[in-house]
């Protein structure tokens, strides 16, 4: 491996001067640049020199602190990012959060921390080890690189796991304040070689919330000396400079490449103290270090919201300016600090700020829409069109193999315009408290795990894929992960039999519903009936309505909807902005093994799936008793690949327009397949109803409706 150790930034003459000469005075012109956490910083040579021998106050606490890693990555601007203990932008590393495992030789103090790069590791929590040795061209090492090289300041984070601060930590996570990345080198950790970084408090004029509490408070608690670097020597052997990590054991190579590195004589050393100059000094703050913008934004969301639009900054997270929480959005048209799933006991804030979006015209989302590209609608089945039996709807139906049937009505601005048509809903829907809101994973249901296995497959609460617009979601892949705690990625609400959708929330009856859902049950009812007559089922009236509310970059993962005694038909209308459903065929059932290699129990075979002709054969025998059950498993272990992060292709992308419904009809379409839907940028509602059987006489009751006669549809 080959590796140029970056070291540190060398004082430059003008900067040494200034550490030695600058005395700093109680009207010095620095006390004018004290930062609080919401001004952004400008590191002046002044700022460095009124630092060196004085602080002027101690934040009273952080900044900004949540219960959750999606609290924080919903909010704060430098941290989108879900996994991992750090985050970066694409190109440099904007955030690093230091939680339980830190790595051996560690350290936090009030202005500096050494730890190690997260990636290549195996364990969890406080027993990661790395597997293998950590290579440059990794995205969190480059990023770190590039930060350290263009003096970007990067937010840090503590989590309550950490053990190297000596004062509690008040909060699951809290932001701490932007620091500068000074160091990069590579150590011996374990039987491999890994990155290390050190990092430096940027303004070093405050004392940290964090910042243990000394004898004397005007004196910095930390050491600096801001005129003796630590030293850098040239290995013998190879000839690359490296500084000066440790006093004891003494300087070592740290190039990975070397015969040297990590070596004293030919030893690996055992005990090591860092060497006080790597600890105590401080890099110039010069003009050199680029703005790094406020730390923490309060915004005032009391001001009026812009109109037509309900973009991301309707629904990002806020930090709540009286306890400092950050808040996510999870009601439809208000920031609630009392509205966390994981409050903990001890939290009293109840700040609330109401913001319902200013009604968003049907015209402003539907002009200028360009038509998706064929490779954004994939479709390898083909479907039946009917432009006639149900005018002036245009019926295309896709049999899915072995999976019923889909039929997508396609609507047009002759139905739309109607009265009480789609156009009347999608502003009606706007003006009325419906009930939206985002629900937690964990109180939330309908995610792929629940007949067992595939666990890879996409959670329903969360986007679709992490290929999104802005380059910071492209940022952080894992952003999907499924922490429990985290908000689904719409708002939901449910009317009529509770559809087990969310738990933990009692669904409305439907004769506490708005006028404009029972109009849509009306519609969804006519689809269900049209579409199920027309594949010759029987017709069962839906008891069940769940209403979905997207703003801009929302949407829903993949995911089945076959709860407990669901009937097998369910009808959706759109209303608002163009989306794309995806269908594809459950990884477990594509594969026909998890990714812990573990053969899928009731594997049917599907048409389309991998090694299709060889498992058929495989089954065909075990049917017949020619292998065991046990053979039969062996056999497809052996012959099955699951490469890692691989999906099931799509098999069907469908454009849904305003006033488009789709019947989804066939139990087996929600046994063998999922559906996703990634609405474009804008406005979206999505109602679906379904029948769900049920024992409980206060859920008929819920379910049961009456629709006027304005509320039957007959298709026109
Ligand atoms: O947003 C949509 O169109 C789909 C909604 C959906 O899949 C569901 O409610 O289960
Ligand atoms: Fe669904």
């Amino acid at each position: 491996m080959e590796l140029t150790v970056v070291g540190d930034f060398p004082l430059s003459e003008g900067s040494k001067r200034l550490a030695s000469e600058t005395v700093p005075t109680a009207d010095h012109p620095s006390k004018r640049l004290r930062q609080s956490s919401e001004t952004p910083q400008l590191m002046t040579e002044a700022t460095l020199s009124q630092g060196v021998d004085e602080v002027e106050h101690r934040q009273a606490g952080p900044p900004a602190w949540s219960n959750s890693r999606q609290q924080i990555g919903d909010t704060i601007e430098w941290f989108h990012c879900m996994q991992g203990g750090a985050a970066h932008n694409g190109l440099k590393c904007t955030g690093v959060l230091l939680d339980a495992d830190n790595g051996e030789r560690s350290l936090m103090s009030d202005e500096v921390i050494i730890t190690r790069t997260g990636g290549d590791c195996t364990g969890a929590g406080q027993t990661l080890s790395l597997k293998q040795n950590q290579s440059p061209k990794g995205i969190i090492i480059r990023s770190i690189m590039a930060s350290l090289r263009a003096k970007k300041p990067v937010g840090v984070i503590v989590g309550v796991r950490n053990e190297l601060l000596k004062v509690k930590i008040p909060h699951r996570y809290c932001v701490m304040d932007w620091f500068l990345i000074t160091n990069v080198w590579m150590e011996k950790m374990g039987k491999y070689a890994g990155f290390r970084f050190r990092l430096e408090k940027l303004d070093l004029s405050t004392k940290g919330w964090w910042a243990e509490q000394g004898p004397n408070e005007e004196l910095p608690l930390a050491p600096r000396n801001l005129n003796r670097p630590p030293p850098t020597r040239e290995c013998s052997v190879c000839g690359k400079p490296s500084i000066q990590v440790y006093i004891r054991p003494g300087w070592m190579c740290l190039e990975p490449s070397c015969r040297k590195f990590w070596k004293i004589g030919n030893k690996e050393p055992k005990e090591f103290e860092y060497h006080p100059d790597f600890l105590n000094y401080r890099h110039p703050r010069g003009p050199d270090i680029p703005n790094s913008g406020p730390l923490v934004n309060v915004v005032d969301r009391n001001l009026e919201p812009p109109e037509g639009v309900a973009d991301r900054e309707e629904w990002r997270g806020i930090v709540c300016p009286e306890c400092r929480k950050c808040i996510q959005r999870v009601t439809w048209d208000a920031w609630d600090c009392t509205d966390d799933a994981l409050r903990e006991p001890e939290e009293t804030c109840c700040y609330r700020v109401v913001r319902r979006i200013r009604e968003i015209p049907l015209q402003s989302i539907l002009k200028g829409v360009r038509p998706y590209t064929r490779r954004q609608l994939q479709a390898s089945i083909q479907p039946v069109i009917d432009k006639r039996s149900l005018e002036p709807y245009e019926l295309r139906t896709y049999e899915i193999p072995n999976g019923g049937s889909i039929t997508h009505f396609v609507s047009n601005p002759t139905i739309n315009e109607r009265a009480d048509g789609p156009n009347h809903l999608f502003s009606e829907l706007q003006r009325l408290d419906l009930g939206l809101k985002r629900y937690p994973l964990g109180s939330a249901q309908g995610e792929n795990e629940k007949e067992g296995g595939g666990a890879e497959s996409h959670p329903r609460h969360l986007p679709v894929s992490s290929k999104r617009k802005s380059s910071k979601r492209k940022s952080c892949k894992k952003s999907t992960c499924r922490v429990k705690g985290t908000l689904t990625c719409h708002f939901a609400v449910n009317y009529g039999v509770p559809y087990k959708y969310v738990v933990s929330v009692e669904s409305r009856a439907f004769s506490d519903a708005p006028v404009p859902i029972l109009t849509a049950l009306g519609r969804l009812s006519w689809a269900t009936e049209k579409a199920v007559t027309g594949a010759g089922g029987q017709y069962q009236a839906p008891n069940e309505l769940l209403a979905l509310g997207y703003f801009e970059q929302m949407s829903i993962g993949f995911h089945d909807d076959g709860e407990k005694g669901l009937g097998p038909t369910i009808a959706t209308l759109s209303l608002g902005t163009r989306s794309r459903m995806h269908i594809r065929m459950k990884d477990k059932y594509y594969f026909g093994i998890s990714k812990s290699h573990v053969a899928t129990s009731d594997d049917p075979v599907l048409p389309g799936c991998i090694n299709e002709k060889e498992r058929r054969s495989l089954k065909k025998s075990f049917d017949k008793g020619q292998i065991t059950a046990e053979d039969f498993a062996a056999q497809r272990v052996a012959m099955l690949r699951r490469p890692g992060s691989r999906h099931s292709p799509k098999l069907l992308s469908l454009e849904l327009k305003h006033g488009d419904l789709v019947v989804m009809h066939g139990a087996a379409l929600q046994k063998y397949y999922e559906h996703a839907v990634e609405p474009d940028n804008g406005l979206r509602f999505a109602l679906t109803a379904r029948y769900i059987e049920t024992n409980s006489d206060m859920d008929r009751i819920k379910g049961s409706f009456k629709l006027q006669d304005n509320q039957i549809y007959d298709g026109q």
